[in-house]
């Protein structure tokens, strides 16, 4: 477990360029020691921002996009093209606009996919898309991603981890079909607790007043079923990064006002 490290910005615009010149330097790096790199995207406004961001920046073509794979956190259960579904937002903001390998664009399920109405089949199915992917230098049944990125929700859910809902208490499979999530749509696929935890890097996302509550519940020390946002944590670097409104809440131990 790596402690968290608090990254505040002045607002949500610098922010998200601040977080898309990270993740262009990461992938980068990734490739160079490794050949290839691997990320998890978010959906949500904090994380649509950032792929927006990323389209926009120059240094982008920095990026070998043939050899950059992509997975999802979570998914929202709807047909595929849904305007609400994660990965229609992220082709809007950034997928659609860069040279990506559709093979290594690894979606999870829609609901009018071969699994039908059947969530639960359709997340063993990203488990076993997963677990092909990882090598034996995983240790586990996902790949090490480099970075894996997290919206952080007003109620402290990270991808489709609510509070005190069943999945967030998962500790043997990696993929979980979500039910009765509390923010529409109540159906949805999530990565879990401990698939997040393999990442190398995890990176959680939050701006705006609405996001201050849950940001200082999370980094209280809050218990991971209370607020999922605080069992989020990577293998070498656990990342949050915030705006100012969001930091708001903070105790002057975790973030110290700045001096005048
Ligand atoms: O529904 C979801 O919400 C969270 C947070 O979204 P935000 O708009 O409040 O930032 C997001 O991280 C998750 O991927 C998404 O499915």
């Amino acid at each position: 477990m790596s402690t968290p490290q608090l990254v505040v910005h002045h607002d949500k615009e610098l922010m998200a360029q601040a977080a898309a010149a990270r993740l262009i330097t990461k992938i980068v790096d990734a490739q160079t020691s490794r050949g290839t790199a691997s990320v998890v995207l978010t959906g949500g406004r904090n994380g649509n921002g950032l792929l927006a961001a990323l389209a926009a920046a120059p240094a982008r073509d920095a990026i070998d996009w043939g050899r950059l794979d992509l997975w999802w956190g979570d998914e929202r259960y709807l047909p595929e093209g849904d305007p609400e579904r994660n990965v229609t937002q992220a082709r809007e903001a950034l997928l659609d606009s860069v040279p990506v390998d559709p093979e290594r664009v690894h979606a999870m399920p829609a609901s009018d996919g071969p699994h039908g109405a059947d969530v639960e089949a359709a997340a063993e199915a990203y488990a076993a898309e997963l677990a092909k992917a990882a090598g034996p230098e995983n240790h586990g049944a996902v790949p090490t991603f480099d970075v894996l990125m997290l919206g952080v929700g007003p109620d402290t859910h990270v991808a489709s981890l609510f509070p005190e809902l069943p999945a967030v208490r998962e500790t043997e499979r990696t993929v979980v079909g979500v039910h009765g999530a509390p923010k529409p749509p109540p159906t949805r696929i999530s990565l879990t607790l401990p698939a997040i935890r393999a990442a190398r890097e995890v990176w959680l996302l939050a701006a705006g007043e609405d996001k201050a509550e849950a940001v200082a519940i999370a980094l209280s020390g809050a218990g991971e079923i209370q607020a999922p946002a605080a069992g989020a944590y990577g293998r070498a670097r656990t990342l949050w990064l915030l705006d100012s409104a969001a930091a708001a809440q903070l105790p002057r131990s975790l973030y110290p006002p700045a001096s005048p």
